[in-house]
């Protein structure tokens, strides 16, 4: 009889059988610890990942939470700091450095290298009223400037300074105190409304919606940047505005209806849109996207 043959004094165990007990004892002790590691690992990325995640165009809000008076703030949104912030004329609150209001809180923010090349960015066409003015609204923004126009065609941006600073009060007049006849429309991120500045620019304002901060993430990323492109394709973000709660966006106001409009709208017996035009759609659309992809 070998030594492997005789019992220990352990339960009456031969030795080779402790040995298998043994080593398969280690094996799943291993695999616990593995699968431990594991989904610590993965709750460290998913945290990690939360915050600075862009924000998925694909929400939806309850109605209920669709605050359409912007002067009852939803509760949620971070109070601007007003450090080093100067008296606007004619606005309601002080104005903060649009870089100040990106950064207000870091865990949040979405950083969008723009490199050293960049230029601040001026209108190819007329300028906006914001520069044709001098009124209130001009002081706007910090990093606003002059200089030579972009060539045609040739999408450009500016830094994260970028942006006219429209005051509430501006948007209020311009909207009728965001009047229900105004909207013209709803996202998931906000209320549409049309708006007529003192000059007569027409505009959109989009109010922000404050659901679990995301007009703040929504703002954030449309002023990095929506606000540093410029290309015919894509709607032209003009500036902004956030006074305390407050986050709106104001585009210039496109009045030619919506693609959906246009596809499956009543266009009439025959769709004006040939196959050419759908095609030149197509196209046009996936310039703009790769545009904005490339934030070039
Ligand atoms: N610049 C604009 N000029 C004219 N109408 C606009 C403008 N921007 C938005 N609208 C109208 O407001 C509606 C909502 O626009 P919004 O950008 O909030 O949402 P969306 O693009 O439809 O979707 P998402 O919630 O994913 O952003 C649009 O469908 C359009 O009818």
């Amino acid at each position: 009889m070998s030594d492997s043959d005789q019992s220990t004094v352990v339960f009456g165990l031969h030795l080779w059988e402790l040995v298998g007990i043994g080593v398969g004892a280690a094996f799943v002790l291993l695999l616990v610890l593995l699968s431990l590691l594991c989904l610590l690992a993965n709750r460290r990325r998913r945290r990690r990942r939360a915050p600075a995640g862009p924000v998925l165009h694909l929400a939806t809000v309850a109605p209920s939470a669709h605050p359409k008076n912007p002067t009852k703030p939803p509760k949620d949104i971070q109070e601007v700091p007003s450090r080093g912030a100067q008296a606007p004329v004619g606005g309601t609150a002080p104005k903060v450095p649009l870089a100040q209001i990106l950064q207000a809180s870091p865990q949040e923010s979405i950083q969008i290298e723009t490199g050293k090349e960049h230029r601040i960015t001026f209108p190819e066409q007329p300028p906006p009223h914001h520069q044709r003015s001098g009124g209130p609204s001009s002081r706007g923004a910090s990093g606003e400037s002059r200089g030579g126009g972009p060539e045609p065609g040739v999408p450009e941006v500016s830094h994260l300074g970028w942006g006219h600073w429209y005051t509430l009060k501006e948007l209020e007049a311009a909207t009728a105190m965001f009047a229900d006849e105004k909207v013209i429309g709803e996202g998931g991120y906000g209320i549409v409304y049309h708006g007529i500045l003192e000059d007569g620019t027409q505009v959109a304002v989009k109010n922000l919606l404050n659901n679990r901060g995301q007009a703040e993430r929504e703002f954030k990323v449309e002023v990095e940047a929506i606000g540093r492109v410029r290309h015919k394709n894509l709607v032209r973000l003009l500036g902004y505005c956030a006074e305390g709660n407050q986050r709106m966006l104001v585009y210039e106001f496109v009045n030619n209806g919506t693609l959906e409009q246009w596809i499956h709208g009543d266009v009439g017996p025959v769709s004006p849109l040939t196959w050419d035009i759908r095609m030149k759609i197509i196209l046009g659309s996936a310039k703009g996207f790769n545009v904005f992809a490339r934030g070039t």
